[in-house]
């Protein structure tokens, strides 16, 4: 039996820091922005459908997508988001489902998919556990704003465009506390692993 693990959380709330560490532990990791950038180079079809929706002002000069132009446009503006979910999620998801079978096939025992929108978009079917990578709203915003160089505005726009936190805390199956130090994140991680027995070989 394999044992499928849900990463997710809320925007900068810190799945990469985490998804890091697990991957440091020996454990695969299938990240969804990874799957959601991959899917709109210029050769898919996800990347024809964009430009169709959303027209040429949304590309770089070489061709590829301007995301900084694209988030702008879909984080202030919740029906071009929803258009744009419609566009990129079905193929995400079915390159997840494609790098989870490879894993499968390979023979590994425990695998993690790192999807910020497990909950929003309903996926929670497709794993065991959930594990929730929690910040209180003041840290979050304020490593947001560090990280990505956004205005206050443009910060919130980006965190009210997914469930609150604290709704996702409700419904995990564990949470990891962030506000504290990397190593104090990592403890609770390790703590959690091995009681979901994660990491046996
Ligand atoms: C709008 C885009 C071009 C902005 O790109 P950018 O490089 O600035 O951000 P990046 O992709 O690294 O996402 C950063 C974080 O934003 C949040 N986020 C991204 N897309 C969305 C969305 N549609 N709804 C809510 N939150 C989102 C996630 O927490 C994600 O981790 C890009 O986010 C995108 O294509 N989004 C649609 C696909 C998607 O939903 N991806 C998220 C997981 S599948
Ligand atoms: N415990 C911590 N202490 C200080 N800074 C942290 C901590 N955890 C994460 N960070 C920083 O906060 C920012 C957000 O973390 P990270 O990129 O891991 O979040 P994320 O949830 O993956 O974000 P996104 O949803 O945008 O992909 C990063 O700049 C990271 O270096």
């Amino acid at each position: 039996m394999v044992l499928t693990i849900g990463l997710t959380g809320g925007i900068a709330s810190g799945k990469s820091t985490v998804s890091a560490m697990m991957r440091q532990l020996g454990l695969p990791v299938i990240d969804a922005d990874e799957a959601a950038r991959a899917v709109v180079r210029p050769e898919e079809d996800a990347y024809r459908q964009i430009v169709a929706a959303f027209g040429p002002g949304i590309l770089q000069k070489n061709g590829d997508i301007d995301r900084a132009k694209l988030g702008a446009i879909v984080f202030s503006d919740e029906a071009e988001r929803t258009k744009l979910n419609a566009i990129v999620h079905p193929a995400v998801r079915r390159r997840m489902l494609a790098e989870k079978e490879e894993l499968v096939r390979a023979g590994a025992k425990t695998i993690v998919l790192d999807i910020p929108l497990l909950f929003e978009s309903g996926l929670t079917d497709w794993v065991d556990k959930v594990l929730v990578v929690f910040v209180d709203e003041e840290t979050q915003l304020r490593r947001l704003m560090a990280r990505n160089g956004f205005t206050k505005e443009e910060a919130l726009a980006r965190i009210r465009a997914q469930w609150p936190l604290a709704e996702k805390v409700k419904r995990a199956d564990a949470v990891l506390d962030n506000n504290g130090t990397i190593e104090e994140t990592r403890r609770q991680l390790l703590a959690v692993l091995e009681t979901w027995g994660a990491l046996e070989k």
